[in-house]
């Protein structure tokens, strides 16, 4: 058997339900007997039926007698916790499943290897660890807010070739139209989305996917004096906004929301995860405000589009340092993703 083979076919599947799983890990499953693909599954959304449970419901039923001398390959070691579904330890017994092989262990302390070694006391052989850091990256997010209480954050701006975010008090556009697919796409893998004041005052941003298909993330605004106009899209448009201020707002028109207290990043952070769900938010800007999130260690990766453009003075943009994980070329622009390996 190809364990790699099966485990990398696990993460394609994890793969397909991006940031719908929410504040879920993403988990893909193959259940293969004698060297064929007989099942497979993956977590598709939040609250939905886990990766095993898919796979397994999804075996032909000419072949369902074949499940019990099959392996189930799993991304992510299996639940052995009543959460919103049954444990899939237990699902795994029951349809008397041998043979087990897992790329990682669950970073949630109240599994961290447990349900592996109930299901070896059952007598389930188990093979871990394959492809083991691809299965981690996959469910970073989820490691973050399991172990952080917070969302999983993506800081991400457009920079020129001298390194200016914008000019001085007027929206500087700096990117290409490939790199605006891009980054809509981001945002619909995101939950939230995060500005400072400046930005929406200056740039008036609708901040919405309206490039890619999926949802629009939730717009997250600081605006401690509330000095952002009435009138502007945040406030007047018809989707959702939340403004962080520090005396509240007057006549918040239909789904927009306020939440007024003296602003730490840390608790707006966890009360996001907590409230408001967002297991995955992009921090957009402006430099102010992705100073503060530096200052405070409070980031996970950074993604950067490089353009061709000359500014020659403007704001200057912030200084990321980490590890380079991946490069994109968008024709002109070149994304760089850097994460936050020193937190
Ligand atoms: N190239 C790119 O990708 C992007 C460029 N931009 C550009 O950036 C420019 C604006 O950037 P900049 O001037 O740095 O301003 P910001 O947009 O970062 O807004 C700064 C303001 O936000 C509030 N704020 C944000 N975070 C905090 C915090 N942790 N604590 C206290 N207050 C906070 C404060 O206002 P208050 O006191 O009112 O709360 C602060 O003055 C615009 O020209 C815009 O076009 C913006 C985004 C992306
Ligand atoms: N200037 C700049 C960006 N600016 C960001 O995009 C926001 C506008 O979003 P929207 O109104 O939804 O189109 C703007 O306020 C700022 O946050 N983004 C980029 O990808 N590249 C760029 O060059
Ligand atoms: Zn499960």
């Amino acid at each position: 058997m190809n364990h790699e083979l099966y485990m990398l076919r696990c993460i394609d599947l994890a793969q397909k339900a991006g940031g719908r799983v929410r504040l879920n890990p993403n988990v893909g499953a193959v259940l293969v007997h004698n060297d064929q693909v007989i099942g497979e599954g993956y977590h598709e959304r939040y609250g939905g039926p886990h990766a095993e449970v898919n796979a397994i419901n999804s075996v032909a039923p000419e072949n369902k007698h074949l499940i019990a001398d099959s392996t189930l390959y799993v991304s992510l070691e299996p639940c052995n916790i009543h959460g919103k579904t049954p444990p899939c330890a237990m699902l795994i017994l029951k349809n008397n499943i041998k043979k087990l092989v897992v790329g990682c262990e669950d970073p949630n302390p109240r599994m961290a290897g447990s349900s592996l070694s109930f299901l070896a006391s059952k007598g389930v052989h188990i093979t871990t660890n394959i492809k083991q850091s691809e299965c981690e990256k996959l469910i970073q997010p989820f490691k973050v807010n399991i172990l952080n209480n917070r969302p999983f954050i993506t800081i991400k701006f457009a920079q020129s070739k001298d390194f200016f975010m914008s000019k001085e008090g007027e929206q500087t556009w700096l990117s290409n139209r490939f790199s605006k697919i891009w980054s809509h796409q981001l945002r619909s893998e995101n939950h939230g989305i995060l500005i400072g004041s400046n930005t929406a005052v200056i740039d008036n941003p609708a901040l919405t996917n309206r490039l890619y298909s999926g949802d629009s993330p939730l717009r997250i605004c600081i605006d401690r004096k509330n000095s952002v106009p009435d009138e502007s899209t945040l406030l007047t448009d018809s989707l959702p906004t939340l403004m962080i201020n520090e005396t509240p707002r007057k006549n918040l028109k239909e789904h927009k929301d306020q939440w007024t207290f003296d602003l730490d990043l840390s608790i707006l952070l966890s009360r996001l995860y907590k409230e408001k769900q967002i297991g995955r938010l992009i921090v957009e800007g402006g430099a102010y405000t992705i100073g503060k999130f530096l200052d405070n260690k409070l980031w996970d990766q950074a993604m950067i589009i490089n353009t061709e453009r000359v500014l020659g003075s403007g704001i200057k943009s912030p200084n990321i340092i980490g590890k380079l994980e991946g490069e994109l070329n968008l024709e002109s622009d070149k994304i760089l993703t850097i994460s936050n390996n020193l937190c």
